[in-house]
């Protein structure tokens, strides 16, 4: 795989394929509370310690009775609440009952406040008034009333292994009295940028100097996804420090990320570095952008060289970096699919003289997708404007209306 020719350019699916075959899950675990879960991987099924409910509970505030005692009408004996503890009541009486409590043994069918036909009568010896439920007639058995594990069934597997968990798990777990789950290890990442020409955010602005944008740019990708940012390091274009500072970071690193120097310019020196590690594959993709990308491996640690152009360093990231995370992180569903989507508008074809796919930002409106007709590599304006985006295949005519692939950011 390793690319001799340099003007041969390799087929992205091809080289996406491979790259994402090599790539393996993270054995490490650990337990995490719940307040940490949200996007963290789950290393073993969640399994219900309890049914919910636990009990027979009333899904309407309403009178419960016994549906199978025929009887004219129920006297009303008691009230229960959500919370209450049963006791045992002769299921020839009612009962006023509340969304949530449970029902005593012997009752099963609720009718709702609104529906419910009640008697009064005065006892006057007694100075007591009694009421009656009259026998609903338009209610079947076991109406309004939640059955033990109707909801979850205690032994059954709530989330399974490989489910990335997400803000709308969580109360699923917490009612489930669960406080913490196993988890895949958070990926250790590196980041390492490299450019003669690169200073500092907080730095003053020099002519010719260019501030490191993309190691913010893709430490900000990496919060959205199970990764710790271990380091980022800047170093100038020099290929014993960059050498050194690989070797140093591959001891701890599950990944690193180098951005820039990845071309084929006299000062990019990160294809030499990476052609003496164990293995190591350079492509120039058929694409625009992220053409340059190379691929290490150095043990246990993955090492992917993206561009430094911003927007090609952005677009590798998106193509390569998040499904090797994901997949890494023990995710089932690492795929990130595009969805098809209608075009808004007519496209004048780039890319039709050329053998080149072409990645364009993209917004999304309520009358289709709408490209953004720009492919510099380095205006990272267009991702501020844009949703996500889309592919142009080779050769090919887009024209308003036509289904395309539309990858949401
Ligand atoms: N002879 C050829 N030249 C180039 C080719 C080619 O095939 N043959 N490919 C071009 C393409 S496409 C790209 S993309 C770039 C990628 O080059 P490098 O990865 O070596 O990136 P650099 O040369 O280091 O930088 C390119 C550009 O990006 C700016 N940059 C770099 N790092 C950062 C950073 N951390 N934050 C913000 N901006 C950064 C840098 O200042 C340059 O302007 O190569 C083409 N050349
Ligand atoms: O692909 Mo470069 O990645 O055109 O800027």
């Amino acid at each position: 795989m390793l690319q001799k020719n340099p003007h041969f350019l390799s087929d992205y699916q091809a080289v996406h394929d491979f790259v994402l075959c090599q790539v393996t899950a993270l054995k490490a675990t650990e337990s995490v509370y719940l307040h940490d879960l949200v996007g963290r991987v789950l290393a073993e099924d969640i399994i219900a310690p309890i049914n919910i409910p636990s009990s027979a509970q009333s899904a309407m505030d309403g009178f419960a009775f016994r549906f199978d005692n025929r009887q004219e009408s129920f006297e009303i004996v008691d009230t229960i609440y959500a919370g209450d503890q049963t006791k045992p009541v002769k299921t020839d009486k009612a009962l006023r009952i509340m969304t949530g409590a449970c029902l005593p043994e012997g009752f099963d069918t609720v009718v709702p406040f609104e529906q419910a036909m009640i008697k009064s009568q005065n006892h006057i010896k007694a100075d007591k008034l009694s009421e009656h439920l009259l026998l609903p007639t338009h209610i079947s058995q076991g109406r309004h009333v939640k059955q033990v594990g109707d909801d979850v069934l205690q032994g059954s597997v709530v989330l399974q292994k490989g489910h990335q968990i997400g803000a709308k798990d969580i109360g699923l777990i917490a009612s489930l009295g669960v406080d913490s789950a196993v988890v895949v290890k958070k990926i250790g990442l590196v980041i390492l940028a490299s450019g003669n020409e690169l200073l500092q955010v907080g730095e003053v602005a020099k002519q010719g100097m260019t501030y490191d944008s993309n190691s913010y740019q893709i430490a900000a990708l990496c919060q959205e996804l199970p990764v710790e940012v271990l380091a980022i390091v800047r170093l100038t274009d020099d290929l014993s420090a960059i050498r050194q500072s690989l070797k140093r970071w591959m001891a701890q690193a599950d990944v690193i990320l180098t951005l820039g120097g990845a071309s084929m310019g006299h000062k990019d020196c990160i294809k030499q570095v990476f052609a003496e590690l164990q293995d190591a594959w350079s492509w120039k993709l058929a694409m625009k952008p992220a053409k340059p990308f190379s691929f290490a491996r150095q043990q246990q640690t993955l090492l992917f060289a993206l561009p430094g152009n911003p927007l090609a360093a952005f677009m590798s990231f998106k193509l390569f970096v998040v499904e090797s995370l994901l997949k890494m992180s023990g995710k089932t569903a690492w795929r990130q699919k595009s969805r098809p989507e209608k075009l808004q508008v007519d496209i004048a074809q780039p890319n039709q003289a050329t053998d080149k796919t072409i990645w364009l930002q993209a917004i999304k409106t309520e009358h289709g997708i709408k490209p953004i007709m720009q492919t510099s590599s380095s205006r990272m304006q267009i991702l501020s404007q844009a949703s996500g985006f889309i592919r142009l295949k080779p050769g090919c005519v887009y024209q308003a209306g036509d289904i395309i692939e539309y990858w949401e950011y």
